[in-house]
């Protein structure tokens, strides 16, 4: 059975579905990209262009190379074009309704050996492949943000995904110039088990007046050495998406130690949501950040 990776559909054109999209097309391989509106195709298309754009500018590719990216990338408004492509990565939003749904909508139309992957941040692989025709062909194919920038992709196999399976997963981050880590299918796998919960104890740590935002992310900037602080990175992953990590951990492994500080989920009531909606803990409205406590 083939399982040569030669089209790829995205689902979810948020800035985790923009950066696969990009990384998949800078690799030469077509790909179809779907969200619920062409807005936010246009505007991951926009993005991709300026990062693009940057390269050409430092002399790594040249304008018909990136020419040839983003041609490479196509606007599909329905998901049934995806049942065309080999590989199909869901990067919607962290919520396991909306990829029970998309999931559900796409089993009409996937080729029988095609592969579907979710690049969900914690949700069960198994649980996800339960509403698939082919949970055999189903993978958790997890990249970090910002997708161009960062080296790992963590590959989490559910109960029922064969071995070509994944050999097709790992071959396909390796072409990408990627590196893959298996992770067994519990909440938040590895990366997000461990740093999801000192994100969440630097809210904590706000939430109990031991450090302003200033304070908790220049400590952790310049005394342990992060590239962000917490909080920064809280806001550049979404804060949405970290509570919704948060919840994972917080029922799927029961203890009181994973729960969500309150403060993190005022912040996702009052819609602020980090980067992505110009306010989380900083105020990214002017010119430069300016922290919300
Ligand atoms: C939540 C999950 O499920 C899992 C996760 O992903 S957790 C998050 C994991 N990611 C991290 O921890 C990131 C931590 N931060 C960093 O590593 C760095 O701050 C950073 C790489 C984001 C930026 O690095 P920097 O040196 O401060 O900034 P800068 O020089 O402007 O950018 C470096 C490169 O990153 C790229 N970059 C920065 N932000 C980007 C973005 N939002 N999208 C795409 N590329 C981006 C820049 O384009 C630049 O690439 P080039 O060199 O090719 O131009
Ligand atoms: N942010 C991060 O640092 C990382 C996130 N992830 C995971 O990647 C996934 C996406 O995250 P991220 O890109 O940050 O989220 P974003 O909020 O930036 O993007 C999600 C996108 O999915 C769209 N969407 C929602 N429902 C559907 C649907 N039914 N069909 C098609 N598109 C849909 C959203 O549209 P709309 O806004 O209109 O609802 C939005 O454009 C999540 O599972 C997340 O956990 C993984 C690694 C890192």
């Amino acid at each position: 059975m083939a399982l040569n990776i030669e089209t790829v559909g995205v689902i979810g054109a948020g800035q985790m579905g923009a950066g696969i999209a990009q990384v998949a097309a800078q690799a030469g391989i077509p790909v179809y990209l779907n969200d619920v509106t062409e807005d936010r195709v246009n505007a991951a298309l926009a993005t991709i262009n300026g990062l693009l754009s940057r390269r050409v500018a430092r002399g790594e590719i040249d304008e018909d190379g990136r020419k040839a990216i983003l041609a490479r990338i196509h606007y599909t408004p329905t998901v049934d074009k995806l049942g065309d492509c080999d590989l199909v990565v869901e990067a919607a939003s962290e919520n396991e309704d909306v990829k029970r749904k998309i999931f559900t909508s796409l089993r009409p139309f996937m080729k029988a050996d095609a592969i579907l992957a979710s690049n969900t941040s914690s949700i069960s692989i198994t649980r996800l492949a339960s509403v698939t025709v082919n949970p055999e062909r189903f993978i958790g194919m997890h990249f970090m943000n910002p997708v161009p920038r960062m080296q790992l992709v963590e590959i989490i196999r559910g109960i029922a995904t064969k071995d070509d399976t994944y050999e097709a997963a790992r071959a396909f981050v390796a072409r990408l110039g990627k590196t893959s880590t298996m992770s067994e299918d519990f909440p938040a796998f590895i990366v997000n088990r461990i740093l999801l919960p000192m994100i969440n104890e630097a809210v904590y740590t706000l939430y109990e007046g031991v450090g302003s935002v200033e304070s908790i992310d220049t400590a952790m900037r310049l005394g342990a050495n992060h590239p962000m602080g917490p909080l920064q990175l809280a806001d550049f992953i979404g804060l949405d998406t970290c509570l919704a990590i948060m919840q994972v951990l917080h029922d799927g492994l029961a203890d009181s130690k994973y729960r969500p500080c309150p403060l993190l989920v005022k912040y996702v009531e009052a819609g602020w949501l980090g980067r992505k909606t110009q306010r989380g803990f900083y105020d990214y409205r002017g010119e430069n950040p300016v922290p919300t406590r």
